[in-house]
């Protein structure tokens, strides 16, 4: 397979201005208001993209992905490296970028198709495709300033799916879509992946990135942290973002003046069934036992709720129960205590799985949260796929 993306030593550094302040002002007298700083958006990312493949940048926000994107399509300069693009390239970047505001829909799609090196005659034959697969043919002829957000993407990703590109880039835009056309543009994104056409893609659905990509680059503040499969690069963002979160509410903690009673899991751990620990092996349908040691100190707590969940590997939520739900209230919490649950029978499709557990106090405040307690694992018997398991037969009726 080629190469049709090559990314070597790239960096992008912005010049911020920020207001000073009264102070700087006063001693600044006279001089400019404002003081400039300049910071990498990017920073020595090297890429290499093979023809054929989908690949998702993820990341935080500000991370750098759009600016990314956006030096791959050439939009933006690099301050260092370099991009090489071999073939034709359709961009759908973020709002506003691609259109003219003072040109109707119908001149955008000629001026778009120009720009990518579509000749006139070509554009003709693809024009009723083109408005046809955005369904805004009513709008057609009025200028895209007037357009709503979903109407303009509408229009920008017919335009990008029919000019035959090579390699597709496309922007988190995508989401501004409603529901149908959302669906419709993925099922045009599978269709350009059967074809062997090349997609890179900027999300925050990283569901979207498990279903539909085969590698995925994390990027934090502007650099490269993972590269590999979509399962990995999820597992590290997600890590990341439950580290951030722990530590903003530390922070919040340490912040209150409060003298807080604190209670927290100090032990979780399963057992099969079949009495297997560690990382258990399920058989389909085997139950689980989830045992958990809860450490409460300063006052006893009342009405507090405990709650635990089975995830995929890939952290969506396949089951959740808690006391509440269960219509068993937890005693008061005081001191070092031990409870379990007996998730009685499994049918859970060949993986990987993880359990989450979390505790809340009575008003509905997290106390503590462990979005990987433990790990479990399923077998199965290579006649099905998927996240749930079942007996099937089938018959000629
Ligand atoms: N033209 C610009 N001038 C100055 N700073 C910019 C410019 N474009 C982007 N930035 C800054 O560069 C950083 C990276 O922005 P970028 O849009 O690439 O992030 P992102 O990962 O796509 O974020 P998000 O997930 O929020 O869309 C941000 O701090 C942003 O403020």
């Amino acid at each position: 397979m080629t190469t049709v993306v090559e990314i070597e030593n790239l960096s992008k550094r912005f010049t911020i201005r920020k207001e000073k302040s009264l102070k700087e002002r006063i001693v600044n007298f006279g001089r400019s208001q404002k003081h400039k700083e300049q910071f990498w958006a990017l920073r020595g990312v090297d890429l290499s993209i093979r023809s054929g493949s989908t690949v998702g940048l993820i990341g935080p926000n500000g991370s750098g992905k759009s600016t990314l994107l956006k030096m791959i399509g050439g939009i933006l300069q690099p301050d260092t490296g370099t991009v090489s693009i071999r073939g034709r390239l359709a961009a759908l970047l973020e709002l506003g970028a691609g259109f003219h505001p003072d040109l109707t829909g119908r001149e955008n799609v000629y001026l778009n198709a120009a720009i990518l090196g579509i000749s006139r005659e070509q554009t003709d034959r693809y024009f009723d495709a083109i408005v046809d697969f955005s369904g805004i043919e009513k709008f057609i002829d009025t200028q895209v300033k007037f357009y709503s957000s979903g109407m303009y993407v509408r229009l920008a990703f017919a335009v990008a799916v029919h000019v035959d590109p090579d390699i597709l880039l496309v922007d988190e835009v995508l989401a501004v879509g409603d529901e149908p056309f959302q669906r419709k543009c993925l099922e045009r994104i599978r269709q350009f992946q059967a074809e062997g056409r090349t997609i890179v893609l900027v999300t925050h659905g990283l569901d979207q990135v498990a279903e539909f990509c085969d590698r995925a680059v994390v990027l934090e503040s502007g650099k490269v942290v993972v590269d590999g499969s979509p399962r990995e690069a999820l597992r590290t963002l997600r890590a990341d973002f439950e580290e951030a979160r722990l530590e903003e509410r530390e922070r919040h903690l340490a912040a209150s003046t409060e003298v807080r009673t604190r209670s927290q899991f100090t032990g979780i751990s399963l057992r099969s069934e079949s009495g297997e620990t560690g990382i258990p092996t399920l058989r389909p349908g085997e139950g689980l036992h989830v045992a958990m040691e809860v450490k409460t100190d300063g006052e006893p707590l009342e009405g507090c709720v405990l709650e635990i969940g089975v995830t995929t590997s890939l952290g969506s939520a396949v089951y959740t129960t808690s006391t509440e739900l269960l219509g068993t209230p937890l005693p008061v919490l005081d001191g070092v205590q031990h409870f379990a649950f007996f998730l009685r029978s499994l049918h859970l499709g060949e993986d990987e799985y993880h359990v989450r557990a979390s505790l809340r106090d009575a008003q509905g405040g997290e106390l503590h949260h462990v979005p990987v307690a433990a790990t479990f694992t399923v077998s199965g018997d290579g006649r099905s796929l998927g996240f749930l398991s079942t007996e099937t037969d089938f018959v000629r009726l």
